[in-house]
């Protein structure tokens, strides 16, 4: 499979990290560092840091999304975001069923795959995270939850939809923890992605589908990761609050 085709993402998730104030410091470091970057390059960032985020990265670059979206078009639901409040600021991309959101928000799979028809519908691109606990590693499903879980997460994705689906394999025991899963480990489980959506829409919409690592990715292990023919990019938390070493991984994917 020639990953030359595919588009190389990295994208921050800055979590919830950085004021709006912060965010426009981190943002003006940003700006310069990535600007030759040969690969796609986003930051999702916390709702309240969206209008700055889209002011500053306008004519650059950098692409901005968001850390969730809800599924209803609009409505009584306090507290929530819709993709068109989203679209309408200038917001292309949204992190969907992150597992932190599933853990600790009670996502689910059926909702994870309602945010994204939602998200598509409204004209997001949607990063959907995926990935097992280290109880599921060790019991040997990884791949069958994988597969499991992108199934479900594209129920009643079009074809044409897929086209703006990102995947992103992201193992929980290796977030925010310093356990990087090996390269071997991200190739594998990658693979078993682009297998199953080559399953439910055919090679070639398998072959253009970008499917990112996410789990630690760091200056010093990233472009090993990346070196793996099924790993097109990085979700990337607490190296993307850090201009310097976001821009050493957005220059590995460039590499790649
Ligand atoms: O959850 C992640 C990105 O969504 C990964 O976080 P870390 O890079 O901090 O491990």
């Amino acid at each position: 499979m020639d990953k030359q085709n595919r588009k190389a993402i990295i994208a921050g998730n800055w979590k919830m990290n950085m004021t709006p104030t912060e965010a426009g410091h981190l943002i003006d470091a940003l700006v310069p560092a990535v600007q030759g970057a040969n690969c796609e390059v986003v930051i999702c960032v916390p709702f309240t840091d969206l209008c700055v985020a889209v002011a500053k990265c306008s004519g650059t670059n950098i692409h901005v999304g968001a850390e969730n979206v809800h599924f209803e078009k609009s409505g009584a639901f306090t507290g929530e975001i819709s993709a068109d409040m989203l679209t309408d600021l200038g917001v292309e991309y949204v992190v969907i069923g992150h597992s932190e959101r599933r853990q600790y928000f009670a996502e689910t799979d059926e909702t994870v795959n309602k945010r994204a028809r939602a998200a598509l519908a409204g004209g997001l691109k949607p990063i959907i995270c995926v990935g097992e606990s280290l109880a599921q590693r060790e019991q040997g499903v990884t791949e069958e939850l994988v597969r499991m879980q992108v199934k479900i997460a594209l129920n009643g994705v079009t074809a044409e939809e897929l086209k703006n689906v990102v995947i992103a394999y992201e193992p929980i025991w290796a977030i925010g923890t310093g356990k990087t899963a090996t390269a071997d480990q991200a190739q594998e489980v990658c693979a078993a992605i682009r297998k199953v959506v080559g399953e439910l829409y055919g090679e070639d919409a398998a072959k253009a589908l970008t499917v990112q690592y996410g789990g630690s990715m760091n200056a010093k292990n990233a472009e090993e990761l990346l070196s793996k023919p099924d790993v097109d990019g990085g979700l990337i938390g607490g190296a993307s609050l850090k201009a310097d070493q976001f821009a050493i991984i957005v220059d590995a994917a460039s590499k790649g």
